[in-house]
């Protein structure tokens, strides 16, 4: 390659010593020139700088990874579908963006670097709309949904039952972006808390984050009869295809919503799983009823109640769930071979795919969705 990723990086340095004000400048020109495209973004765009920005930055890094840039720049482009982007907003983008670089990379911005990133914009462009356009060719930009059963767990969780009007294809693992009437334009995402059904239905786990606006609104503002907009199914961490091998799969809180879809579709092939379900006291394991019926149903499914403040359960474990990990690992035969499929808070999936690497398994066998969920 040329030395076209070393100046676009170049540039992109003087945006990442202010990204706030870069994003501020940036929007305020897209909008100043393009008023209509307001409509598109959410009420409060602070989270949307913080994106846009994020994005760019693995744009720019992954400038010497064509192969990883475009399978990123091919998932945003699709994902750009459900706020209703189109090919002809691509250009508005590109006109603030030069005009941003040109005000914030005064200093080292030439003839050579315009062109640099004149040409990256549109190479990326181009990926990001014929993704898009192949995508509508076999998918709505996303599904209504029918609130079916809204089961309130605790003061602050709910597992939601959702009839998309039209079949929404999912892998068991992967999760959906969601918007509520409440709040147009805000969306979030949820994973698939079960293996598909005959009759197309998804069940989420939502826990109300404080001040959270859409999770609130799924949890105390939502009843059946309702109507909520699904993003595409998307999300790496499924089941290699084929695989055989034993399953080790970790759910912190509402981490368990992936990884009770995995055991599920698991299970159904007769794979053999053990499930690690962890919470701070049994209140806090609101599915384990359903887990039982899971085991009780698969002679090869153990699930193992792990609790970090109160006494342990029958089966079960007691502790923070990276700290007993080794000691469950040392009696479970051969668990180097399995695939470990870690969900949950940040630091507990952190912690634990850590444990795991410490105590022997190879990091090519460990999944987790932090990275995209982060992104
Ligand atoms: N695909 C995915 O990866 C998914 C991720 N999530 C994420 O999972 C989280 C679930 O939140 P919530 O239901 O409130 O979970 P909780 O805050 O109730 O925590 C669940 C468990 O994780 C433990 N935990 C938290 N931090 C650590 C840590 N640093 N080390 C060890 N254990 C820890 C808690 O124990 P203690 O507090 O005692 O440490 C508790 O046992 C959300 O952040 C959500 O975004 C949800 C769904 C899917």
């Amino acid at each position: 390659m040329s030395s076209e990723p070393r100046i676009i990086k170049e540039c992109f340095a003087r945006l990442e010593a202010d990204p706030a004000g870069a994003m501020s400048y940036f929007y305020g020109r897209l909008f100043a020139r393009e008023p209509q495209l307001r409509a598109l973004f959410p009420p409060a765009m602070g989270e949307q700088h913080d994106r846009f920005f994020r994005a760019l930055t693995r744009i720019v890094w992954s400038q010497d990874s064509p192969a990883d840039l475009a399978s990123h720049l091919r998932r945003l482009g699709r994902g750009h579908r459900r706020h209703g982007v189109r090919r002809e907003h691509y250009p508005a983008v590109e006109t603030a963006l030069l005009a941003t670089l040109r005000t914030y990379a005064a200093d080292v911005w030439t003839a050579e670097a315009e062109d640099a990133w004149t040409r990256a914009y549109r190479s990326a462009a181009a990926t990001m709309i014929a993704a898009a356009e192949r995508d509508a060719a076999d998918h709505p930009p996303w599904w209504v949904a029918e609130i079916t059963a809204h089961d309130r767990r605790a003061h602050d969780l709910a597992v939601l039952t959702l009839r998309p009007e039209r079949p929404l294809p999912f892998l068991p693992g992967q999760h959906v972006s969601v918007q509520t009437a409440r709040w147009p334009r805000v969306w979030r995402p949820y994973s698939i808390a079960n293996a598909p059904r005959p009759d197309g239905t998804l069940s989420l786990h939502v826990r109300a984050r404080p001040a959270g606006w859409v999770s609130g609104a799924l949890v105390r503002h939502c009843a059946p009869g309702d109507t909520v907009l699904l993003g595409p199914a998307t999300g790496a961490m499924v089941l290699e295809p084929g695989s055989a091998r034993g399953l080790l799969l970790i759910g912190g809180g509402t981490g368990l919503a992936p990884v009770k879809a995995l055991a599920e579709q698991a299970a159904a092939s007769g794979r053999r799983l053990h499930l690690l379900v962890a919470a701070r006291t049994g209140a806090g394991l609101y599915d384990l009823p359903a887990l039982r019926r899971l085991e009780e149903a698969h002679p090869g499914v153990r699930v193992v109640p792990v609790l970090s403040r109160s006494p342990r359960l029958p089966g079960g474990l007691h502790g923070r769930l990276p700290d007993v990990l080794p000691g469950f690992l040392d009696d479970l035969q051969g668990w180097r071979d399995h695939d470990a499929y870690v969900a949950g808070p940040a630091p507990l999936v952190r912690r634990t795919v850590t444990a795991l690497q410490r105590h022997g398994m190879s990091l090519t066998r460990i999944h987790h969705d932090l990275l995209a969920a982060e992104n």
